[in-house]
């Protein structure tokens, strides 16, 4: 394995690219070597391309890189996160995959391939075991793994405990941050003073994706949870956080004081890897939080704030739509990733 590993970001110069840049600034594992963006921005510096728009200030190490095109002869790195758009990375991170990269993906071209891993390490990290399938079936050299949708990974981490009572139902109404549709996402006419009751494609993710990283992997191939998933997703004022009020049905009726019991023990056990939050799920007693004002910087971004827990069993959970639901997700992939010495 090599002391640092060559780090590229594909769509380096969007919203979830920079948060890539931002998570792997001063990382101990991976070194940022290429930024890849669409021809508008390749061949200028990285200042120059991009419009720098986190509170942190654009580090001096990438400000004067040259963007390169989204091209595998051209990016230089043993792992490549991806921050593009769905449609165009359905062709390229399997182009990045056959030249032997390793794609690590926030996008949600692959994500329900029935050989591709869909992972949140402290969910399902044996789901990995899918790689080997991946590239039995397509014959490439490199492989894609992918991280769910951010309003999927607020909510799975708080599920996953709750499979020891007998898990049936769950039923789940989202409040989603602006920055989840991207800077030019939704226009500030639409959102200020308002909510607006649907997101296009949302409430199929939330409701499909669960079912693949609860699944069992059976050493070919992934047998989904049997759970039933209805949700409903909204779009509020909020710049960053995503809400969700969650009634879960268990066949085991578990009391409020059991589920607060189980949150509070989800304990994965990785141990190591640098960005892991601990603890996972931050439980939170006082009747109005979660917020995501407060809250969602609560372990660097990566931690899940989980409160209200009620009869029924009803509670709210919150977390950080581009850092744990985009960027900080694919990062975490790969530290794990490096861990199991697969990259
Ligand atoms: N896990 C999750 O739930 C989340 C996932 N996402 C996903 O992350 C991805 C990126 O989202 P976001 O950062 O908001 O998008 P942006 O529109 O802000 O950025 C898109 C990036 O892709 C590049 N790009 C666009 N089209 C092309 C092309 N044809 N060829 C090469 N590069 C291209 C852009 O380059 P340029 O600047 O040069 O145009 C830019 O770097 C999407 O798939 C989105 O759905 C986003 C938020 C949360």
């Amino acid at each position: 394995m090599p002391e640092v590993i060559k780090a590229g970001i594909l769509g380096a110069t969007g919203a979830v690219g920079q948060r890539f840049i931002q998570a792997l600034e001063n990382h101990p594992w991976f070194e940022i070597t290429s930024l890849a963006a669409s021809e508008r921005s390749a061949g200028k510096t990285y200042d120059k391309a991009a419009n720098w728009r986190l509170e942190s200030k654009l580090p001096d190490s990438v400000k004067d890189m040259k963007v390169v095109p989204v091209d595998p002869k051209k990016v230089d790195a043993d792992v490549v996160f991806s921050a593009l758009p769905s449609d165009y990375a359905k062709t390229v991170e399997a182009e990045f995959a056959k030249e032997g990269f390793v794609v690590a993906s926030n996008a949600s071209a692959y994500r329900m391939e029935k050989d591709v891993p869909l992972v949140i390490p402290e969910v399902n990290a044996d789901h990995l075991g899918l790689i080997d399938v991946q590239q039995d079936k397509r014959g490439w050299d490199g492989y894609i793994v992918t991280n769910p949708n951010c309003s999927t990974i607020v909510m799975v981490p708080t599920l996953k405990p709750l499979m020891q009572f007998g898990l049936e139902s769950v039923t789940v109404a989202t409040m989603q941050a602006i920055s989840g549709a991207g800077y030019d996402g939704i226009a500030s006419m639409a959102i200020l003073d308002n909510v607006v009751p649907y997101i296009g494609g949302e409430e199929e993710k939330v409701e499909t994706e669960p079912l693949k990283l609860l699944g069992e992997f059976d050493g070919t191939k992934i047998i989904d949870a049997d759970i039933e998933i209805s949700a409903s997703c909204n779009r509020v004022p909020v710049m960053d956080g995503h809400t969700e009020n969650i009634w879960a049905k268990m066949t085991q009726n578990p009391t409020p004081e059991q589920v607060r019991e189980a949150f509070l023990n989800f304990n994965p056990g990785l141990g190591d890897l640098p960005t892991e939050p601990n603890p996972v799920l931050i439980v939170r007693d006082e009747p109005d939080r979660p917020q995501p004002r407060l809250d969602r910087n609560m372990g660097n971004g990566m931690g899940i704030t989980v409160g209200r827990i009620r009869e029924g069993i009803r509670y709210t959970v919150m977390g950080h739509n581009t850092v744990r639901g985009a960027a900080g997700a694919s990062v975490l992939n790969a530290e794990l990733l490096h861990k199991l010495g697969k990259l």
